[in-house]
């Protein structure tokens, strides 16, 4: 059920001003505008005598009794009773009335007034009966009664509306007074159509002319020439709106009109901005109010269209174009007769043009478009790295990297014309023909994008609707883009786990047709596999790049040329290492190793940057080659012989869900078959992940060994033993005494030991978040106190003393740790003894405790007592 609308906080009503006046004990936010008057001309302190026109509930009272000096004479009056206010006389009337002058000169006596203040709005308190002309009469009013109580020299303060009596009204004040200013304090609303005008030094006219003060003459119609007021039918927007006044020939301020108006209504827009309230009178509207889509918040919106929050904005247009769809309203009949009836033929010219416009404005949004996405993209990156969630490697693969040659698959350009699906599958030709008609692509993104809008969609969906749909359009992309990457990721997790080299996608189609099963695979299915991996790629920074593709070079215009890319990483650093070699053992984990360190020029950060930028696709290289390793050690298959998928001895066999096993993690690497399973699977995801592996990974990027080698070693006399005949005890007794001696470096082992190390003090996801959630709750309460210290620091009406005191409390409260939660002990005896769960009565946190356990606990103390003195020593 839709919530009912606070009419307070809507329009932002609840504004710093509000909290201020809260915080100071003003009645009413209105305070401020006395305070911040009054810090510009600076009248109420030297005044001793003050009447407050229209002065309920009291704001500018309080005021006026804090800045004047001590048993000052003020006077309020109101037609709606103040609370009474120590030392200021108040009463209540209509202050256009003779008994409120006689009342006030009853309350003055002989004296005479510094000040005359008057903030009356016929409007306020009760709905909007009055006009315009009321508001400028209760300040002429106004002005009488400071005439017949100002001293000479006074000042009289008003609230005048811009309107078109408002000329006049600044005339009349300039007879009567020596200066006279409009301003507009900071606390008044923009929206608001309220100014003040500061009328000082008082002329004190012997004489008045009583025209001066009769409404009758001042506001009399000028002459004024009747404009043509055609309305612009083609661009009914640029009609210009007088907010800050009345239209003309329009004075009341409150204007209503049948809702069906604004159903009806071309612009619906214009006619939103051209009422106050939409009523429910006619009979097709009657009905209307009783239709289903007609909710309470629908009904309490068109009651004041003048505060409408976006969202009920968009509330109020959804729900008339449902009510047009309903009616058929919206038939392309009629539009098109709409359309011939207004549209004039244009010529050959005319249209090029339009076209050109179009085009060009076109262009420029989606350009908009583009930059948007992409700042949202950073922004939430920031984000995340604020709350400690990625590293900054993470964020060099969230980026969608430079279009063109550098990124490795044009996945998002394929996936415009569903050719993602086939590539999965595997079938090329599609992605082939794509390079042929390159252009189009761009073409048809072109042309789904920038979609003229159906002038009824843009009529029924606000711009901001619009930003909406391209937020979500950007979230949506972001999100199916890295939903083909983990799909990319997935299957190469896979593909590995089968294959030691990358066929490309025509070799890989079928095994993959075979892997993939079906490949009408659901989303919901795919969206398993993504999650299985999503822990992996959110947690960890090591995700893993698509991997490198076969030197042979291709056309195809998706498939980017790294040729020159590995050209560069087979250069030979300085320290004799191939650069692709050195750059893998420039991780973290090598970092410190004497013999591994094998970075030969700190200095040289171009090097160093591109380094960066690889070491991605390095370490998934190098991790790769390592995981080869179980593979030729176990099972002499040659790298280059192509997959056998369902080859049930392969080596690589994941087997789902298999128990965990005690054999140690070396122990993967040395042929086991059965029970390495997990081993070989954790080597797969974690990569280097035993010392062997490592001297293997080194001797392999030192040219020391090359993969030749390792399959040659790999065929041992354990390699081919078939123990499938053989009893459970002879393999038992095999596997602890019968160990292939691996020669192990020391490097390896420390390297391993820093690895494991590392991994084992980041902290797990959870409390990664949970330590996040903490940071980012604990710089939002300080940012929150910070914002309210600016307030108070902003506050003219302060005392610096009184804002020091204020502030240092708020950051004492900001920074005030929690108490700590009490746990109450609750000894089992009793009726709590053998309680199973909660006892009765005891709320919070709470511990059992018993005779026995007590015991325990002081023998425990005890014996460490003991131990302490022996030295440690047992006896
Ligand atoms: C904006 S409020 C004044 C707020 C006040 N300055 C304060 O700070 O609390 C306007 C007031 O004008 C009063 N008012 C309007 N017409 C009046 C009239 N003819 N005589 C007396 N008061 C009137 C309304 O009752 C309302 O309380």
């Amino acid at each position: 059920m839709p919530q009912k609308r606070d009419k307070k906080s809507s329009k932002g009503r609840l504004d710093k001003y509000y909290y201020l006046a809260k915080e100071q004990g003003y009645r009413a936010r209105s305070a401020f505008k006395l305070v911040q008057l009054n810090k510009k001309y600076g009248f109420l302190e030297k005044s001793r005598v003050l009447i407050d026109l229209c002065a309920a509930p009291g704001g500018w009272l309080q005021v006026a009794s804090k800045y004047m000096p001590q048993s000052s004479l003020i006077i309020g009056v109101d037609l709606a009773p103040i609370k009474p206010i120590p030392n200021i006389v108040t009463f209540q009337d209509d202050i256009t009335t003779e008994k409120c002058r006689q009342n006030l000169r009853q309350e003055m006596k002989t004296w005479k007034a510094d000040v005359v203040l008057h903030d009356g709005a016929p409007n306020v308190g009760t709905a909007w009966t009055q006009d315009a002309f009321s508001q400028s009469e209760l300040v002429l009013m106004s002005l009488k009664l400071a005439t017949e109580f100002l001293v000479k020299g006074g000042t009289f303060v008003t609230k005048v509306f811009r309107s078109k009596d408002y000329n006049n009204l600044i005339w009349v004040f300039q007879q009567l007074f020596r200066k006279v200013e409009a301003t507009k304090p900071p606390s008044s609303r923009n929206v608001s159509a309220e100014i003040f005008v500061v009328c000082q030094d008082f002329i004190a006219p012997k004489k008045l002319d009583p025209r001066f003060l009769d409404a009758k003459a001042v506001f009399a119609e000028l002459e004024q020439e009747e404009k043509s007021k055609q309305v612009d039918i083609f661009h009914p927007e640029k009609r210009k709106r007088h907010r800050e006044g009345y239209e003309d020939g329009n004075y009341t301020m409150h204007k209503k009109v049948d809702i069906m108006e604004f159903i009806t209504a071309q612009d619906p827009i214009l006619v939103l901005g051209s009422y106050n309230q939409f009523v429910f009178e006619s009979d097709e509207s009657k009905v209307l109010l009783k239709h289903e889509s007609t909710t309470e918040d629908i009904k309490i919106n068109v009651e004041d269209l003048k505060v409408l929050g976006k969202k009920d904005f968009k509330q109020l247009l959804k729900w008339r174009s449902s009510i047009r769809e309903e009616r058929k309203m919206d038939s392309k009949a009629e539009k098109a007769k709409v359309e011939t009836a207004e549209v004039e033929p244009a010529d050959d010219d005319e249209i090029i043009e339009a076209e050109l416009a179009n085009l060009t404005k076109e262009e420029a949004a989606r350009v908009k478009r583009a930059r948007r996405k992409a700042n949202e993209k950073r922004a939430k990156t920031l984000q995340r790295m604020q709350l400690n969630m990625v590293v900054p490697a993470d964020i060099g693969m969230e980026q969608e990297g430079p279009s063109g040659h550098q990124s490795l698959f044009g996945l998002s350009k394929i996936n415009k014309l569903g050719a993602l699906q086939e590539v999965r599958k595997g079938d090329m030709t599609l992605v082939d023909n794509l390079e042929s008609f390159d252009d189009d692509v761009d073409y048809h993104v072109d042309e789904v994008e920038t979609k003229p809008r159906d002038p009824d969609e843009y009529v029924d969906s606000d711009d901001g609707d619009f930003e909406l749909e391209d937020q979500l359009d950007a979230m949506y992309e972001n999100y199916i883009e890295r939903q083909s990457e983990r799909d990319a990721k997935y299957k190469v997790k896979k593909m590995r786990a089968k294959e030691n080299e990358w066929k490309g996608f025509d070799a890989q189609k079928d095994s993959d047709d075979e892997e993939d099963g079906d490949d009408s695979e659901t989303g919901e299915r795919r969206k398993d596999k993504d999650e299985d991996f999503s822990d992996d790629s959110d947690s960890e920074s090591d995700e893993e790049p698509i991997p490198t593709l076969p030197k042979k070079k291709s056309k195809n215009p998706l498939l980017v040329d790294l040729s020159n890319e590995e050209a560069e990483m087979k250069m030979i650093t300085k320290t004799g290492l191939t650069k692709k070699a050195a750059m893998f053992f420039d991780q973290d984990a090598f970092k410190g190793i004497e013999g591994i360190d094998l970075d030969g020029d700190d200095d040289d950060e171009e090097e160093e940057e591109d380094e960066d930028e690889d070491m991605a696709e390095l370490d998934e290289d190098s991790e790769q080659e390592a995981q080869k390793v179980p593979t030729l050690n176990g099972k002499k298959r040659k790298a280059e012989e192509p997959l056998e998928e369902d080859d049930d001895e392969s080596d690589f066999e994941i087997v789902a869900g298999a128990p965990e096993d005690e054999l140690s993690q070396d122990e993967a690497w040395d042929g086991k078959e059965d029970k390495k399973s997990k081993d070989v699977r954790k080597a797969q995801e974690i990569g280097l992940i035993t010392a062997e592996a490592m001297t293997l990974a080194k001797q392999l990027a030192n040219k020391e060994k090359t993969k030749q080698d390792l399959i040659d070693e790999g065929f041992t006399k354990e390699a081919f033993r078939d123990k499938r005949a053989l009893p459970q005890w002879f393999l038992d007794d095999e596997d602890r005494h019968n160990q292939v001696n691996i020669p192990v470096t020391k490097e390896a082992i420390k390297a391993v030991r820093e690895k494991l190390k590392a991994l084992d003090a980041r902290p797990i996801k959870k409390i990664a978040e949970a330590k996040a959630r903490k940071k980012f709750k604990a710089n939002q309460r300080l940012e929150k106190a910070k914002r309210k210290a600016t307030d108070i620091a902003d506050n003219p009406d302060m005392s610096e003393k009184e804002k020091a005191t204020s502030i240092g409390k708020l950051l004492q409260r900001a920074t005030k740790a929690k108490p700590k939660k009490e746990v109450k002990v609750v000894v089992a005896k009793g009726s709590n003894r053998g309680v199973q769960g909660r006892p009765k009565g005891v709320k919070g946190r709470y511990k059992m405790v018993d005779s026995r356990m007590k015991k325990e606990t002081r023998a425990l103390k005890r014996i460490a007592k003991k131990n302490k003195k022996n030295g440690g020593r047992k006896k």
